[in-house]
Parts: structure tokens; C-alpha cells; sequence
């Protein structure tokens, strides 16, 4: 398996708070891969170690097989949409991508320039007046006409609509199929990621929760409903990740490591938003209780 991006034990602090912390993960050749988590939960932070804006306070991050911290030959393999698409609102797209030919050794700027007009974008207003779709999709045709054999996606479809959020998405991966680039996609919208990624990395509380290939992650998670539950172990059940209970009901999420065959459980499959709210949902909210002081 060829591996594109990959922590060990990576870790990075703000003063005395870790924003990440011993997270330890692989990304494979060719995914689109969908991080997750919770608002704080690492998501920003883990994408700028990635792409070299930081350096590890801990463990190791490598693209390629190398540290991208000041490495100028890993970074021009990588593409980067930030977070809100910051782009100079002064410029223009004409402006921007004849500033990316001129910074980006393999830059193709057919490409760009095709993209923006199949889409309308005007070229010669300034993009701080363009809508932020509109804005969106110049900060991805920048990326993709380096391209990047990695592109890092930090939240690029937050601020769009439905059908524009669609669009962009279905353009993208349009785009990255016929190259084989490796994606990693980061979003709070959990129905758009489940059309579009086959690969998912959870993190929650700085810490990786789940990585792995989306159907494999859907096949091995089971829903169980059945008597109540005192945590006595369940054949075919490796770790209930999450359960709720009334006096005479249990309503497990389950990891199984073979098939639940006891006649006591109702067994379901589940979506992958399913999964993904179950593993968010067993996070600790006692630390932030503590600092406000008040109850858990
Ligand atoms: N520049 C900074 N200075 C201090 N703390 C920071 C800084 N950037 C991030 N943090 C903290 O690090 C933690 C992780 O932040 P990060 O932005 O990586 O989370 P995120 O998962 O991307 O969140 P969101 O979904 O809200 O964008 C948070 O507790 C945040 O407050």
C-alpha cells in the first residue's frame, strides 16, 4: 500500500494546550478521504502540519515519505485550500493564476482558466467581489493547476449552498479522478462527505478516533436492540461503542470482529453518519466543564 500522507505520534500545543496529540494515522494513495470531528477537534490543525505552515511539537508528520516543514520539493507536490479561501481580494482570477504560473514550476494554466469559464467566473473583477461559491472555485482551480498529487481541502464547501456545495463537490471530483490525486477533505457536512470520500479520518478531543476505508468501517459496525444490557460480553462483538438504555431496552452501536448470531439482538446495519456520530458522541466534555466551572 502506497502511503501519502502519514503521522506517528504527532502533536501539536498552543502554550499549554494541545490542539493535537498523539495522533497516529495513514492515508493511502488514491483516497478521497474525509476528516471529521467536532469544532476544536484538530481538523485546521493537522492540515497546516501537513502542508508545512506548522512544525510538530511532537512525533512525526511525512508526505511522501518526507517532513513537509520547509521542504520546498514536498510542498510543490501538495495542493492547499484554506479555510475561508483567503485569496488578495484586490486581485483578480486573470491575476491570481498569472501569479500561480509564475510561483508553480508545473502549473497548468489551461487547466484553470478552462475550469473558470465552464463556471462563469468573470476573470477581470477583483475576487473580493465574487461570491464566496464563486471564490471557493477560484481557490480550487489555483490548487488543481499545480498539479498536486495531494490536495487538502479545509472546509471548502462551508460557506456555499446546497446546489453550489453540489457542484463544486461533483466538479472536484471530476477533476481529481482522472489524475489520481489523493484528497483529504475536511467538512462538518456528514451527508456530503458520505457521496463523495471513501476514506474517513474521526478526530475527536485532538485525538484520532477512527481511520479507515469507508465500507470497510460501514461493514463492521452494527446496530444491536435487545434486553438490557449490564456490559457482559456479546459473541461477535469487539467494543460496544456506543449504548443507550431504558429500564428494559438496550440500544447498542457495536464494532464486530464476526456475525452477532444471538436471538436476544435485533441486528441492523448502519449509515456511515451513524458511525461517525457514535465515536463523536463517546468524547469526554468533562475538561470544558472543569475550566467553566460547572457541573458535567
Ligand atoms: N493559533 C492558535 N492559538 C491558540 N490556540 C489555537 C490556535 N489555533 C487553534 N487553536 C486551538 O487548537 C485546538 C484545535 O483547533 P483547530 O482549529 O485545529 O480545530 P478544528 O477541528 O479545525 O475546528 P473547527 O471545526 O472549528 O474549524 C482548539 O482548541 C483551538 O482553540
Amino acid at each position: 500500500m502506497d502511503v501519502v500522507l502519514e503521522t506517528d505520534q504527532l502533536g501539536k500545543r498552543y502554550r499549554n494546550k494541545w490542539a493535537l496529540q498523539d495522533c497516529t494515522l495513514q492515508l493511502p494513495a488514491g483516497r478521497i478521504a474525509a476528516l471529521v470531528g467536532p469544532n476544536g477537534a484538530g481538523k485546521s490543525t493537522l492540515l497546516h502540519l501537513a502542508v508545512g505552515l506548522l512544525r510538530p511539537d511532537a512525533g512525526a508528520v511525512r508526505i511522501f515519505g518526507e517532513a513537509p516543514y520547509g521542504n520546498t520539493a514536498v510542498l510543490s507536490e501538495i495542493g492547499f485550500v484554506a479555510q475561508d479561501t483567503p485569496l488578495y481580494p484586490d486581485f483578480t482570477a486573470a491575476e491570481l493564476l498569472t501569479l500561480g504560473a509564475k510561483l508553480n514550476r508545473r502549473w497548468d494554466g489551461a487547466l484553470a482558466r478552462n475550469r473558470l469559464a465552464e463556471l462563469g467566473i468573470p476573470p477581470r473583477k477583483p475576487v473580493g467581489q465574487l461570491s464566496g461559491g464563486q471564490r471557493a472555485q477560484v481557490a480550487l482551480a489555483i490548487a488543481l493547476a499545480k498539479r498536486p498529487r495531494l490536495l487538502l481541502l479545509d472546509e471548502p464547501v462551508a460557506s456555499l449552498d446546497p446546489l453550489a456545495r453540489r457542484e463544486f463537490l461533483q466538479s472536484l471530483m471530476g477533476s481529481v479522478a482522472d489524475a489520481g490525486t489523493t484528497v483529504l477533505l475536511s467538512s462538518h457536512l456528514l451527508a456530503d462527505l458520505e457521496r463523495v470520500c471513501d476514506y474517513l479520518i474521526v478526530l475527536h478531543a485532538a485525538q484520532a478516533r477512527l481511520i479507515g476505508a469507508v465500507e470497510d468501517l460501514v461493514a463492521e459496525h452494527r446496530q444491536l436492540i435487545g434486553p438490557r444490557h449490564g456490559g457482559e460480553p456479546i459473541p461477535g462483538v469487539a467494543a460496544v461503542v456506543r449504548a443507550s438504555h431504558t429500564d428494559r431496552q438496550s440500544t447498542l452501536l457495536v464494532r464486530t470482529d464476526g456475525a452477532v448470531v444471538d436471538p436476544n439482538w435485533t441486528v441492523r446495519e448502519v449509515s456511515l453518519e451513524d458511525v461517525i456520530l457514535s465515536y463523536l458522541a463517546e468524547g469526554d466534555a468533562g475538561a470544558s466543564h472543569a475550566e467553566w466551572e460547572v457541573p458535567a
